[in-house]
């Protein structure tokens, strides 16, 4: 499993706009840290490569096919955006984890019982909050159940926006473990903005600087 971007240029803010280029690839089993200072476009990058905002001009490659040939659904399956503020439904935490599920693309598989509850106790979210109201969430157990819906949509590449920005150092490394054993499984890579610099319990990552690329260097 490879995924790529070649040249994927895109106007950032209004009135004294600025164009970014960027390119970068990650194969399977591997994390691409997408780094450069506050503005730079790190999360517009990561919302363009999961098509939910439109790029100028480029090409992206998710196992050699381009991605204008894969319908935008499936490609939304198969490149799973996690945003940095969770986006979560109305309902409750066992109804955000089915809802995926009652889509056409992902009814036939159902939701796994089973591996949502594995997932929730990996990320060390309690039993008792299946059936809490998903609005009443912290932030932490926000981003969690967030990361755990992703899990269990199971796409080929995640592109994680700051998904720690909110948890403490233990659930942090709960999150880092979980994503780095979900990337043991057959192709699967991961896109990761952060900013604290702590890949604690990360493996096989490599860096791509927005602000660098920019600059040339
Ligand atoms: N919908 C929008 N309309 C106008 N400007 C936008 C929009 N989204 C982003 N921008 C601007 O584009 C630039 C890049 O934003 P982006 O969120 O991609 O940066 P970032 O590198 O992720 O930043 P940070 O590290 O602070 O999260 C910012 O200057 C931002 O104000």
């Amino acid at each position: 499993m490879h995924f790529q971007f070649n040249d994927v240029t895109y106007t950032l803010g209004f009135g004294q706009s600025r164009q970014v280029t960027v390119s970068g690839s990650v194969a399977s089993g591997n994390i691409l840290v997408v780094q450069g200072y506050s503005g730079s476009g790190k999360s517009t990058l990561l919302r363009i490569l999961a098509r939910l905002q439109p790029c100028d001009s480029g090409d992206v490659f998710l196992e050699g096919q381009n991605w204008l040939q894969i319908p935008g659904t499936t490609w939304r399956a198969d490149v799973h955006y996690l945003a940095q503020k969770p986006a979560l439904f109305d309902g409750t935490v066992a109804g955000n984890l089915a809802k995926p599920f009652e889509t056409k693309l992902l009814s036939k598989r159902g939701l796994n019982l089973d591996q949502a509850r594995i997932y929730m106790k990996k990320l060390l979210l309690s039993d008792s909050l299946w059936e809490q109201d998903a609005r009443t969430l912290s932030g932490g157990e926000a981003a969690r159940l967030a990361f755990v819906r992703a899990l269990l949509i199971g796409p080929k590449v995640m592109l994680l926006d700051e998904p720690a920005a909110a948890l403490d150092e233990e659930s942090r490394r709960a999150l880092h473990l979980t994503l780095s054993q979900w990337l043991e499984g057959p192709s699967r890579a991961a896109l990761l903005v952060t900013h604290n610099n702590d890949y604690e319990g990360l493996r096989h990552v490599s860096f791509l600087d927005i602000g660098k690329q920019q600059r040339g260097e």
